[in-house]
């Protein structure tokens, strides 16, 4: 196939550093933000983020491309077109998925683990153990209580986060080169202190493990006792509060331990994390008891789940960065929605991390919305660690679903838009610094 047509809106999906000189030379919808110089070249640097035109979008790089329309595969959830000398089938996403278990020290990542190996799933899991430390005493915990696990590797001595990366990409290629076939799934545990994000991006930068493995999700396990104290730790400037940062990367949390803690803790610990993160569903736990289909084969990442999630989100009303102090207590309002959603309180800025959400009805223009996502990317994407959204766009039949992580976008069309449903724009972004006034208002000066 000389080139991709996609009469359809089609997404950028995130580019890193070390792909520079394969930026395709395609039309921009906003030329000004190819001047900007980063070395974190993001995914709105050199193509709309989202497109209608049935033009052929051409991309100049066979390596880009091939990666481009197979990140394209991989998120899309329906894409027809009458033309044959295109794409026109999709075909399966047949990639390994991979679990990230994550939660800080203590929290019972291990034991859900032990949970997830001993349950009666039916599915053979490769399981990726990191420990930060030179003894695998995870490992050994894992391995002695399971015989249901098709293989447990180590990540010894180091954190996944950082020195150890590259090491996942190994691991994850030599599973998969070795053992193809003999596993379902792969779980990872990190260690307590790691930090997702690079995790998390690791599925998307490298090759070798985007080529062979998706990211079915990120579950968080959250110690019911000790919690609140780690998210109200004030870190050093410039240092990452790895406690929160869990929790807002996370697709499931798993308030767990709540045998140790008194109802009204719960609570209020509940609202602390449904501040950091209003997107994931939460469920409390003891020992890390959950259905397993809550943690497993959840489509985290699929573009499917996203309406679901916003609407979660949605239903419980958003939750807003109320700053009244730039402390660590937020406070939340509960009001009704229906179609239309407004911040109508002052101007917010938070230092910490939090979610905001933008309900609101209307059709985006194209050309704006570009701008304006590429823009927020370009300038925000250190602070914005997720995002996920449902968009209303101008000469789209279709809704246009999208999710980010940092950087790397990934959206695509989705099902037809009723003809008499009401074309509801949702967004919810989760991260640090985030101003609600400012978001709401860039988003609505791209309405039609
Ligand atoms: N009371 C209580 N104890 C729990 C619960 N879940 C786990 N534990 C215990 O808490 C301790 C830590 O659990 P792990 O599963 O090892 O936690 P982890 O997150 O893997 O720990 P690290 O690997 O050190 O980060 C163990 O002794 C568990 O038995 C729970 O719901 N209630």
């Amino acid at each position: 196939m000389a080139t991709i047509s996609m009469d359809i809106a089609t997404t950028f999906v995130g580019l890193l550093k070390r792909q520079t000189s394969t930026i395709p030379t395609t039309t921009t919808a906003f030329p000004l933000l190819w001047r900007r110089t980063t070395n974190r070249l993001i995914s709105s640097s050199s193509s709309p983020l989202l497109r209608t035109s049935s033009s052929n979008v051409l991309l100049s790089n066979s390596h880009f491309r091939k990666r481009s329309i197979r990140r394209f595969i991989a998120s899309a959830t329906q894409a027809d077109t009458s033309d044959d000398s295109v794409l026109t089938k999709i075909p399966p996403d047949n990639r390994i998925p991979a679990t990230i278990i994550t939660g800080f020290l203590g929290s019972g990542k291990t034991t859900l683990l032990n949970h997830i190996l001993n349950a009666d799933h039916g599915k053979r899991i490769a399981v990726i153990e990191n420990e930060f430390g030179e003894v695998d005493i995870d490992g050994s915990l894992v391995a002695s209580k399971t015989t249901g696990a098709e293989d447990i590797v180590m990540l010894n001595n180091g954190c996944l986060c950082c020195t150890v990366r590259g090491d996942l990409v190994r691991m994850i290629a030599e599973l998969v080169s070795k053992k193809k076939g003999k596993f379902d799934h792969i779980v990872i545990e990190t260690t307590g202190l790691a930090n997702p994000s690079p995790i998390i991006q690791t599925f998307y930068a490298e090759d070798q493990v985007f080529d062979n493995v998706k990211l079915d999700g990120v579950v968080t396990l959250v110690d019911a006792k000790h919690a609140a104290f780690h998210l109200d730790e004030v870190k050093p400037k410039g240092v990452v509060n790895e406690a929160v940062e869990q929790i807002a990367y996370a697709d499931r949390i798993i308030l767990n331990k709540i045998d140790l803690v008194d109802e009204p803790a719960i609570a209020s610990l509940t609202q602390r994390i449904r501040t950091i993160n209003g997107m994931a569903n939460l469920k409390q736990t003891k020992f890390g008891q959950v259905n397993l289909d809550y943690v497993l084969g959840i489509g985290g990442f699929d573009l499917e789940r996203i309406e679901s999630a916003v609407d979660v989100k949605d239903s419980k009303e958003e939750h807003h960065s109320h700053d009244h102090d730039h402390g660590h207590d937020h406070h939340h309002h509960e009001h009704e929605h229906k179609h239309e959603h407004h911040h109508n309180h002052d101007h917010t800025h938070d230092p910490g991390v939090t979610s905001v959400s933008i309900v609101c009805e209307g059709t985006l223009d194209l050309e704006k919305a570009n701008m304006w996502l590429g823009t927020l990317l370009m300038e925000k994407s250190d602070d914005i660690y997720r995002m996920k959204g449902l968009l209303s766009v101008g000469g789209m039949d279709e809704r246009f679903v999208f999710q980010g992580v940092h950087d790397i976008f990934q959206g695509s069309p989705d099902r037809l838009w009723g003809p008499e449903e009401q074309r509801i724009n949702k967004i919810v972004f989760i991260g640090k610094n985030l101003d609600s006034h400012d978001l709401e208002k860039g988003f609505k000066a791209c309405l039609l």
